[in-house]
């Protein structure tokens, strides 16, 4: 499990999380929405100690996350991160994956079953070959998942993970979460996708200026006002909204 306890984060004199509480526990899916400049990413990289806070704390699975590294924390942890130019740094899809595990010490058939492993999982099976860079934006957001996935940590945070894919990509995401949850992982889905957080997550918290807006059954964003939350309406979210009115 891992707990968040009333932090604050200050950046330039600036407030940035003002009092989150927030908790995700193993096999949960936990969408995380707001407006952008809201603090979802600012508070996911409290989640593996990348910021630390400067008031309250974070525990992940009892660890004070000001009291440990980084780099032990990224081993309970995974981060794909929304950007990812700077990301890759080896010439080949293979190696991108497997340095994780690598430097996790595991032997060389491990690491490659597990690279096997999570390449197929994001369906990059056939890929082990190509040179990173050269991969579209969509397969790119696909290795990263699996440079995470391969590290076989008990939590995953996804930051934006739809945002460059096309229909298809956003139905491979929602599987992929779908079967990391029943595979037992904490799942934290950052998002500005409605859609995305009524199909997968079993909770959802809406950050707004720092603080926690709304936190709840994803059925009850129907209830908000979107807009005034960054969010957008879009019509099938309407017609979501309209049959749990009419009880349908
Ligand atoms: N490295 C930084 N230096 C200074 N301010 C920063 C830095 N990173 C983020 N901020 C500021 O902190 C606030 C929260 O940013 P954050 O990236 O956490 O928001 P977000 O909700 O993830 O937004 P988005 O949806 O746009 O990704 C913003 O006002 C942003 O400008």
């Amino acid at each position: 499990m891992i707990l968040v306890e009333s932090i604050h984060h200050s950046r330039n004199g600036k407030e940035v999380l003002r009092g989150v509480n927030m908790s995700l526990d193993r096999g949960e899916v936990l969408a995380l929405l707001g407006p952008n400049g809201a603090g979802k990413t600012t508070l996911a990289k409290h989640l593996n100690g990348l910021l630390k806070p400067t008031k309250g704390r974070v525990l992940v699975d009892g660890i004070d996350t000001r009291k440990s590294s980084v780099a032990e924390l990224s081993r309970k942890v995974g981060y794909v991160f929304q950007r990812l130019e700077r990301m890759f740094f080896t010439g080949r899809v293979f190696d991108e994956v497997a340095f994780g595990p690598g430097s996790l010490g595991m032997d060389e058939n491990e690491v490659k079953e597990r690279v096997e492993w999570a390449l197929s999982l994001v369906g990059l099976k056939g890929y082990e070959n190509r040179k990173p860079l050269s991969l579209s934006g969509g397969e790119m957001r696909k290795l990263a998942i699996a440079c995470v996935l391969a590290m076989g940590t008990d939590y995953v945070i996804l930051d934006e993970p739809t945002s460059d894919l096309d229909g298809r990509g956003f139905k491979a995401v929602v599987e992929l979460v779908k079967r990391l949850r029943a595979e037992g992982k904490g799942v934290l889905l950052i998002t500005h996708d409605v859609e995305l957080a009524l199909e997968v997550s079993d909770r959802v918290v809406v950050l707004f200026n720092g603080r926690i807006a709304f936190e709840g059954k994803p059925e009850g964003l129907l209830n908000l006002n979107l807009w005034e939350y960054g969010l957008r309406e879009t019509r099938w979210i309407e017609l979501m909204r309209r049959s749990l009115i009419e009880g349908h």
